[in-house]
C-alpha cells in the first residue's frame, strides 16, 4: 500500500497540472500613459479553455490590459506570454470582439464574418464555408446576406463574435461585448457564449462591468484595484452555469459571491 499510494497521488497531481495549463500569462505588466499610471506590476494567469472576467472600477485599466494582451498596445514594462511565447504584436492566436462591433457597413454578414480569413488569403469557397458554420453557431442562420444596418444591436454583436471565432484564434478578447444590448438579448447571448466556452476549447478574456454577469459566465474572476491597477482577488465561481435565470437569482451561494465582490468593489466606488 505504501508504495502504491504515492504513485496514485502523483498521477492525480500530474492531471491537475495539465488541467490548469495557462494560455495567457501577464507578468509584471505596467503601463503608463504619460504621467497616468494605468497598470502597475500586474500579474495574472488565464487558464486554457476557460473564461476569465476582468472586473473593476471604471478607469482601472481593464481595456488597457486587454489591448496589451491583443498586442495593440505595448506595455511600459513587463511581458505577455501566449502559449508559452512572449508576444508584443497582434497575431492569429488572438482575436478581438469589440463593444462597438467594428463591422464593415458595406459588406454583408458572410463577408464580415469571413473577413479575417479573406485577409489571410483563404480561398472564397473555403472561407465562406467556415463563416457559414459560425454564423449558424451564433444563431444567425438565414441572415448571411443581410447588411449590418438591417440587424439589431444584439445581432451585430453576434456577427462580431462569429468573425472572431472563424479565424480560429486560441484566445478571444471581449471588451464589454454585451453592454449595448437589452437585458433579454444579453441573457440569451450569455447562454450562447457559455455553449461556445464548453464546445470550442478556447480561452476567453472578458471585460464586464456587471458583477452578476461575471459570476454567471466566468470560470475565474479577477478583481482589479483602481489605478494604478493590480489584481486584488481571484474568485472562481462554480455551478451557476447550469442554472436558469430565476433559480440563480435566488441561489444563496450565488448571492454570497455577488455580495463578496460588491464588498470588495464598494470601497472604491463610494
Ligand atoms: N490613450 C490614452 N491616453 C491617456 N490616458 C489613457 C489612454 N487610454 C486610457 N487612459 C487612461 O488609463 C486609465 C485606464 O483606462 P482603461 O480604458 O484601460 O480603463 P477601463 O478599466 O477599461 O475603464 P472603463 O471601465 O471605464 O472602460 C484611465 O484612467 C484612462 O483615462
Amino acid at each position: 500500500m505504501s508504495v502504491v499510494m504515492p504513485q496514485i497521488k502523483e498521477a492525480v497531481m500530474q492531471l491537475d497540472v495539465s488541467g490548469t495549463e495557462n494560455a495567457v500569462v501577464a507578468r509584471n505588466v505596467s503601463k503608463n500613459y504619460g504621467k497616468v499610471e494605468a497598470l502597475k506590476n500586474m500579474s495574472l494567469e488565464f487558464p486554457r479553455g476557460q473564461l476569465t472576467s476582468l472586473l473593476g472600477p471604471s478607469g482601472c485599466g481593464k481595456t488597457t490590459l486587454l489591448k496589451i494582451i491583443g498586442g495593440l498596445l505595448q506595455p511600459t514594462s513587463g511581458e505577455i506570454e501566449v502559449n508559452g511565447k512572449p508576444v508584443n504584436a497582434p497575431g492569429p492566436d488572438r482575436a478581438f470582439v469589440f463593444q462597438d462591433f467594428a463591422l464593415m457597413p458595406w459588406a454583408n454578414v458572410i463577408r464580415n464574418v469571413a473577413f479575417g480569413l479573406e485577409l489571410r488569403g483563404v480561398a472564397k469557397s473555403e472561407r465562406e464555408a467556415i463563416a457559414e458554420k459560425y454564423i449558424a453557431d451564433v444563431g444567425l442562420k438565414g441572415f448571411e446576406k443581410s447588411y449590418p444596418h438591417e440587424l439589431s444591436g444584439g445581432m451585430r454583436q453576434r456577427v462580431g463574435l462569429a468573425r472572431a471565432l472563424s479565424v480560429d484564434a486560441d484566445v478571444l478578447l471581449m471588451d464589454e461585448p454585451f453592454s449595448a444590448v437589452d437585458e433579454q438579448t444579453r441573457r440569451k447571448f450569455q447562454e450562447d457564449l457559455l455553449r461556445l466556452v464548453q464546445n470550442e476549447n478556447k480561452t476567453f478574456i472578458f471585460v464586464t462591468h456587471s458583477i452578476e454577469e461575471a459570476v454567471y459566465v466566468s470560470d475565474q474572476i479577477a478583481i482589479l484595484l483602481p489605478r494604478p491597477s493590480r489584481v486584488s482577488e481571484i474568485i472562481r465561481p462554480t455551478g451557476f452555469r447550469s442554472m436558469d435565470a430565476d433559480t440563480i437569482r435566488r441561489n444563496p451561494e450565488y448571492l454570497d459571491i455577488v455580495d463578496r465582490i460588491w464588498a470588495s468593489l464598494r470601497s472604491y466606488v463610494e
